[in-house]
């Protein structure tokens, strides 16, 4: 089962990245409040930069219990440990260090200064993710670029065509670094709620075509634009500015 999208737009990028934010702390409330621990697939780029020092601001006026929630990654790019390349190193740097997040809840895709091939991190980071119920996460985040990719998904890439696998080596990535690992299109299949959050003038296309309608993996419309792929089991939210909202 999944979720038809639903459009929420916002007056400016930076109420975009307030209201990303206000909702996630209330959504991750009211699963705490479930006696859940709630897991969230975090994204990297210039908008989830802004949405998470957002979390950081709203977060001591919040009840989330950040002890009590498990972050990971849509994708990481290949650069060594605590490289500011790194999405999880931005995301530290924006928020998890300050809100008190357990680092036993913090899980990185390997560095590529970890002793690991990119095959054998993209591997490691499954494994990990297996032991944690593969992909059952509460919201995944994922940006959209402006060729219609999510997380390291890229159009016409092999990897976006991957089956029977949680993560995968990206190799020759149109975006640098051309080295990355991503989550597979099956792996975010299990998230109760997927968000899109999209800013920005170049986006407004690729936005457009995400939203005309879902796409099968491996079909020519989800080859051409990988953001018609991934909806969640509950809800489906595109997080939009006003350049990226359809008229
Ligand atoms: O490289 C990446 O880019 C996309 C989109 O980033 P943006 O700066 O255009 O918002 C992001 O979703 C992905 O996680 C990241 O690795």
């Amino acid at each position: 089962m999944s979720a038809a999208p639903e459009v929420r737009s916002s007056a400016s990028r930076s109420a975009l990245a307030t209201a990303v934010a206000v909702a996630l702390l209330d959504r991750l409330a009211d699963a705490q409040s479930r006696g859940e621990v709630p897991q969230v697939g975090l994204t990297g780029g210039t908008i989830a930069d802004e949405l998470h020092r957002e979390l950081a601001r709203l977060s001591p006026e919040s009840p989330v219990d950040w002890s009590r929630v498990v972050l990971w990654w849509g994708d990481e790019r290949w650069a060594p440990a605590g490289d500011a390349y790194r999405n999880e190193v931005q995301a530290h740097e924006a928020f998890i260090s300050e809100v008190g997040v357990d680092p036993a809840n913090v899980h990185v895709v390997p560095a590529s200064d970890a002793g690991l091939s990119l095959a054998e991190a993209a591997l490691a980071y499954s494994e990990t993710m297996r032991e944690h119920g593969a992909g059952s996460f509460e919201v995944l985040m994922l940006g959209i670029g402006p060729d219609g990719h999510v997380a390291s998904l890229f159009p016409g890439h092999p990897a976006a065509q991957v089956r029977d696998a949680i993560a995968v080596p990206v190799e020759d990535s149109p975006k640098p670094p051309p080295e990355r690992v991503s989550l597979t299109f099956e792996a975010m299949e299990h998230s109760r709620a997927v968000w899109f959050v999209a800013a920005g003038a170049d986006k407004a296309e690729a936005v457009a075509r995400a939203l005309s309608g879902p796409a099968e993996i491996g079909s020519p419309e989800a080859v051409e634009c990988p953001a018609r792929v991934p909806r969640g089991t509950v809800e489906t939210i595109f997080w939009l500015d006003p350049d990226t909202t359809p008229s």
